[in-house]
């Protein structure tokens, strides 16, 4: 591009439009005689080897960048040395071969320029036309060396400043050459470079293929790896199921050794216990035919036992009176007594002497007979053991009616109920102990037995349930259970099911405890009203067909002294009216009266089935021995010994026979 530069204008237009052209011009000019340019600035005329070396070179200095580029290709190829010749492409070498003989063809044009124009031949004869002709040549040859002059003027400038560009393209065409040859020494060092990165690269490429199968091949291991991991947790946990299962059916199997062994020794033993039983059952057969004949025995034993208990409570008389002496208390150490003397086991005798300045002056001294006597000393056990007969009579199927009697202060309610504590129980909880103990006995015996408790109290003839602590009582009247008007019930009153003494004496403080509320509103109702404790005794034995119900009265009566006030007026008058006709029914018992009044009371009317023929009567006197209370104590014990000359007629026994 540099070299177009330097070119003249219309050089460059010839040279760029027609190149075999100038080159015809510039053979033309080397022919001229007169201009005798060196050899060496003459590019292209010399020899035909040079000129094409020269040509080879201005053509590669007016190469296109495609040609350059394919020359740079070409040396960029793999190192192999190759031979001058067949390097070059041949369409190179084609173009390059066009150039000289565009150069060999320019003569030729000039020789068919200088032919003279074919015209009509001259004859040899015709001299002057000859001659014309040959000046009519002259003048033209004559006109073309003119024009050749002009033009060889005119070449001759184009040439030199041709020969100047030419120079400088060859200065340049060194420097090019150099910068080529610079390059090319680049190119082969970039070449090498970059062969050797090539096959760095080609290494490379083979390591990563090498590593991508390395890493494919990993993973593939990495997959069956996994693969084998989970199978290996599988086979893990098979394993562990496994020795698991083996180590149960080890112990198993041992289980099964020490059972085998044992069943060996078990089937040893089973054979003697099979002997055995057999010897047993045999034993058994004859030992049930003892029991038998035993249990027989033993019935017969109870019957009669029965029989001759009975018989000793008729002969003892089956109301039967016993007095109690309670001892001092504490607080009451200071009280004055009365002398009173125990005779023999069943006689007391009380003695009071009055003051000499008093109306009655003297000693006053009175001797009474009952069926035994509790001294102070006497315990709670002491009297149960006799009153516990009483109880057996009602477990036998006899009604059965046990009464305290006395006034106010004199021990009846501790009699009768007891105090704390197990010792100090008093008839009613140890009646239910030896009902419950008894049972155990009687159930052996083929009785079943149902017991049912109720407790009322009789306050100025109404009757209180004491198992409903409601304030607002119902109305509670005596009434008959059936026609024969042997049997009696409360109608309104609460009767329990008892299962043991624990359940009897749950309700029996209960029923206390409403007793004292209804004493606190009612001053000292308690001691003015009668307490009844009911035992209902309900027995069945199926393999005797036998069946009866008893009912065991246990009865706190109120308080016997005579009232001062008008309220204790009225109390007393309801008191002494029921303790009258309490005395009225037995003496009617004693005399064997058509009619007894027991409606005459409700006390009399409630008891009417334990106080008549068929029943059993005991009653505990209750005295104290304070000297001011002699005479209420001389008053309960004649009522005592009035009651206690009654002899009821013989009892009867409650018992049916069942057809089950
Ligand atoms: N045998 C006895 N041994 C010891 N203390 C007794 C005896 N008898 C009664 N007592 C005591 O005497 C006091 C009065 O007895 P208790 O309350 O039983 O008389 P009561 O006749 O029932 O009186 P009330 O008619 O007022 O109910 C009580 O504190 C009681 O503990």
């Amino acid at each position: 591009m540099h070299c177009k530069s330097n070119l003249p204008p219309r050089f460059l237009q010839n040279v760029q439009g027609h190149p075999s052209i100038v080159i015809n011009r510039v053979l033309k000019m080397s022919r001229i005689p007169k201009i005798t340019p060196a050899k060496e600035n003459r590019p292209g005329l010399s020899n035909t080897k040079t000129n094409n070396v020269r040509s080879t070179r201005t053509i590669g200095n007016s190469l296109s960048d495609a040609d350059k580029k394919c020359l740079l290709l070409n040396h960029t190829k793999p190192i192999v040395k190759p031979s001058t010749s067949s390097t070059v492409p041949a369409a190179r070498l084609k173009r390059a071969a066009t150039v000289p003989s565009a150069i060999n063809s320019a003569p030729k044009a000039a020789k068919i320029e200088r032919k003279p124009s074919a015209g009509p031949r001259i004859p040899a004869y015709d001299y002057k036309a000859r001659f014309n002709d040959l000046l009519e040549k002259h003048k033209a040859v004559k006109n073309e060396l003119t024009e050749l002059k002009d033009k060889h003027l005119e070449v001759s400038d184009d040439y030199e400043k041709f020969k100047d560009i030419s120079e400088s393209s060859v200065q340049e065409n060194k420097i090019l050459k150099e910068k080529l040859l610079n390059a090319m020494t680049e190119l082969r060092q970039i070449t090498s470079d970059y062969d050797s990165i090539k096959l760095d690269k080609e290494l490379q490429k083979r390591e990563i293929e090498d590593l991508h199968n390395k890493t494919k091949i990993l993973e593939d291991v990495t997959h069956s790896l996994k693969l084998k991991s989970t199978e290996f947790d599988r086979l893990k946990l098979e394993y562990d199921d496994l020795n698991r299962r083996h180590t149960s059916l080890k112990e198993e199997t041992e289980a099964l050794r020490v059972l085998t062994e044992q069943l060996k020794k078990v089937s040893a033993e089973h054979q003697q216990l099979k002997e055995d039983h057999k010897v047993a059952l045999e034993a058994i057969t004859k030992t049930k035919c003892d029991y038998e004949a035993l249990q027989n025995i033993i019935d017969t034993m109870y019957r009669d036992q029965r029989i001759l208990r009975n018989t000793v409570q008729d002969l003892k008389g089956n109301i039967r009176v016993y007095c109690r002496v309670r001892p001092p208390l504490e607080s009451e150490a200071n009280k004055p007594l009365y002398n009173f003397n125990v005779l023999d086991a069943c006689s007391i005798e009380i003695e009071k002497i009055e003051l000499l300045n008093s109306a009655r002056k003297g000693k006053s001294q009175h001797t009474f007979t009952f069926d035994g006597i509790f001294t102070p000393h006497s315990s709670q056990e002491d009297v149960f053991a006799e009153v516990s007969p009483m109880v057996q009579s009602a477990l036998d199927g006899y009604n059965v009616c046990i009464f305290a009697y006395g006034q106010t202060g004199s021990g009846k309610t501790y009699t009768m109920e007891g105090g704390c504590g197990v010792e100090q129980y008093g008839i009613i909880p140890r009646s239910i102990n030896m009902i419950f103990e008894c049972m155990q006995d009687l159930r052996r015996m083929g009785w079943e037995l149902t017991i049912r408790a109720s407790f009322l109290e009789i306050y100025n003839e109404v009757i209180y349930d004491l198992l409903n602590s409601n304030k607002e009582q119902e109305n509670h009247d005596i009434k008959m259970v059936n026609s024969k008007g042997s049997d009696l019930y409360v109608s309104n009153l609460r009767e329990e099911e008892v299962k043991s003494s624990h359940d009897f004496i749950r309700l029996l403080i209960f029923a206390q405890r409403n007793r004292q509320t209804a004493a606190t509103l009612n001053n000292e109702r308690s001691s003015r009203s009668h307490s009844v404790a009911q035992i209902k005794i309900s027995a069945i034995n199926e393999k005797r067909k036998e069946k009866f119900t008893s009912h065991l009265n246990l009865v706190d009566l109120a308080g016997s002294e005579s009232g001062k006030t008008t309220q204790r007026m009225d109390e007393t008058k309801h008191i002494n009216r029921s303790l009258s006709e309490l005395s009225k029914v037995i003496l009617s018992l004693q005399t064997n009266q058509s009619h007894i009044p027991y409606r005459n009371s409700k006390l009399t009317h409630l008891l009417m089935p334990s106080l008549g023929g068929n029943s059993k009567t005991l009653m505990l006197v209750n005295i104290n021995q304070f000297d001011v209370n002699f005479n209420e104590t001389l008053n309960s014990l004649r009522f005592a010994t009035n009651v206690n000359s009654c002899r009821m007629v013989k009892a009867k026994k409650n018992l049916t026979m069942v057809d089950f």
